[in-house]
């Protein structure tokens, strides 16, 4: 998918709320959206999305299933959470209950039944999250995605994000929170006077006593895996899946989990 020198302003004879924006996004990578408060990160985000369109230029190859999760989940909805979550699965062509392991994965059994409208912040986030994965997305657009969440919900959010980029989709997140370290291995984009800047991800940066180690494991063992290596005091610095990558088949492919040893127990 890439941006191809894509224009965009609010009103006719606005100013350029972004001009000349030309990125390209590989599946399998994960993008870090950066920038000042108002600088137009919410803007890229929607123009990927689809939820805005380009005034001038295009935003071109988009995956078919797009998962959008708004900084501010619209809660003004006349549903129940489980209500809408299922109603969303049917609108995704899926059967009502492929929403119930969502519900479960983020705890929302016991706001099942409660009204959107009554939810706390951190909840219609969760929801919001929920609706995004329903099917799984080839391009999953987070806005703040931290924005209200609790400790462990903010915890899944770099799971969700490896699983999804693991399966070949794209990820484009922003992050005023400096939560982006988290998500290692992330291509970080920055906005700035309304235009856009591309760097690679950022070299890893090791201690002098430690040194990097890489190791293959099956792909579906790949999140216990990174939870084990945590839970023994190493750092997770990247996951990648070359396969995805490459748009090869699946097959018995070998996800590489890079680990460092701390020495410290972090
Ligand atoms: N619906 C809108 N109508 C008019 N102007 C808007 C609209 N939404 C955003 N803007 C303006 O466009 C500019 C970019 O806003 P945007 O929300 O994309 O920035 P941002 O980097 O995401 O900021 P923040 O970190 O505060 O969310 C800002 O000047 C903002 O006021």
């Amino acid at each position: 998918m890439r941006f191809d020198d894509v224009w965009f302003r609010y009103a006719r004879r606005a100013p350029w709320t972004l001009h000349q924006v030309g990125a390209t996004l590989e599946p399998g990578q994960t993008i870090v959206v950066l920038g000042r408060n108002g600088a137009g990160k919410s803007t890229l985000l929607q123009l990927a999305a689809g939820v805005l369109r380009p005034a001038r230029g295009a935003v071109r190859d988009r995956p078919a299933v797009v998962g959008w999760v708004p900084e501010r989940f619209p809660a003004s909805q006349p549903f129940t959470t489980v209500g809408y979550l299922r109603a969303m699965a049917e609108v995704r062509g899926l059967p009502p209950t492929a929403a119930d392991p969502w519900i479960d994965r983020l705890g929302l059994t016991p706001h099942a039944g409660t009204p959107l409208a009554d939810l706390s912040k951190g909840t219609a986030q969760k929801v919001g999250l929920a609706q995004a994965l329903l099917a799984p997305p080839g391009l999953l657009v987070l806005d703040e995605p931290w924005e209200g969440l609790d400790a462990p919900s903010r915890e899944l959010i770099p799971r969700i994000v490896a699983e999804v980029t693991d399966g070949g989709g794209t990820v484009l997140v922003s992050d005023h929170r400096g939560e982006i370290a988290n998500l290692p291995g992330a291509h970080h984009w920055t906005v700035a006077d309304g235009t856009l800047h591309v760097a690679p991800p950022p070299d890893i940066a090791t201690d002098a006593d430690e040194v990097v180690v890489e190791i293959a494991v099956p792909r579906q063992e790949a999140a216990a895996a990174v939870d084990r290596l945590r839970a023994a005091g190493h750092r997770v610095l990247r996951i990648r899946d070359t396969s995805a990558v490459r748009r090869e088949p699946p097959a018995p492919q070998h996800p590489a989990v890079v680990s460092e040893k701390t020495g410290e127990g972090r």
